[in-house]
């Protein structure tokens, strides 16, 4: 379990998040939901102490990010993005380096399989597309194998059929009992397959446990609505 307690940063002036209080439980697939530049990269950012928090207490499974890091940060795996991936390897230098640091069990060649990469895990990067960096962006989350996954938009880019893949290996993930914290726009996925849904506004976070309800009616009423009164 994920515990987060008194969560509070700005850049600066601009306040991101106030005093946010969470948890998320195992085997959940979590929604983090806002408008652009609301701050959910910068929440994926502070839950694995890529930015600070000194006031936040922050436990994974009953480890203190503040005290126990390095136990913190083995149970968890964030990759921002694909655009941080290293242009000059492979697509499998990235999976065999996962594989070594986290100590995984995973196998590769069928974790490759399973994403359907096998026309390009030899190729580098920089010689891939979009779709195909974020394959191997979430084949890197498998292979890792870690309790709790950050993911940040990872349907970014995705034809349909690789949107239903990936909604099927989240699925997956979550059988396994791994904890996922996915952010995405993509309000029909989200509402295929997260179990609650995070609404981030006014610097909060607005919890809605996913029972069926139209997400993007639900996005609207948050989001919409409002700003519309305001044009
Ligand atoms: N390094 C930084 N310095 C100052 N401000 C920053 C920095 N990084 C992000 N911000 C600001 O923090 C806010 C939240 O950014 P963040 O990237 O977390 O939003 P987001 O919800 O993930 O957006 P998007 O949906 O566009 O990816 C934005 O207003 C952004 O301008």
């Amino acid at each position: 379990m994920l515990a987060v307690a008194g969560l509070s940063f700005s850049f600066k002036d601009k306040p991101i998040l106030r005093d946010v209080n969470f948890t998320l439980e195992d085997g959940q697939i979590v929604g983090l939901v806002a408008p652009n530049g609301t701050g959910k990269t910068t929440l994926l950012k502070l839950l694995c102490g890529l930015l600070p928090a000194p006031a936040a207490t922050i436990t994974l499974n009953g480890l203190s990010l503040r005290t126990q890091r390095s136990a913190f940060l083995k149970q968890l795996f964030f990759l921002e993005s694909s655009a941080h991936l290293y242009a000059d390897l492979t697509v499998r230098d990235h999976l065999l380096y996962v594989k070594r640091m986290w100590r995984s069990r995973v196998d590769v060649q069928a974790t490759i399989k399973q994403l359907q990469m096998e026309s390009y895990y030899t190729k580098r990067i920089k010689n891939l597309s979009l779709g195909m960096k974020q394959h191997a962006l979430l084949a890197m989350y498998m292979i890792s194998d870690a309790q709790t996954m950050l993911i940040d938009e990872p349907l970014n880019g995705l034809d349909p059929t690789s949107i239903q893949q990936f909604e099927h290996i989240f699925g997956g993930l979550r059988a396994a009992g791994k904890t996922l914290l996915v952010s995405s726009h993509q309000m029909d996925s989200v509402g295929r397959v997260c179990d609650q849904v995070f609404f981030m506004k006014d610097q909060a976070l607005r919890e809605v446990a996913n029972t069926g309800q139209d997400m993007m009616a639900l996005y609207t009423q948050i989001f919409m609505t409002e700003a519309a009164a305001n044009v």
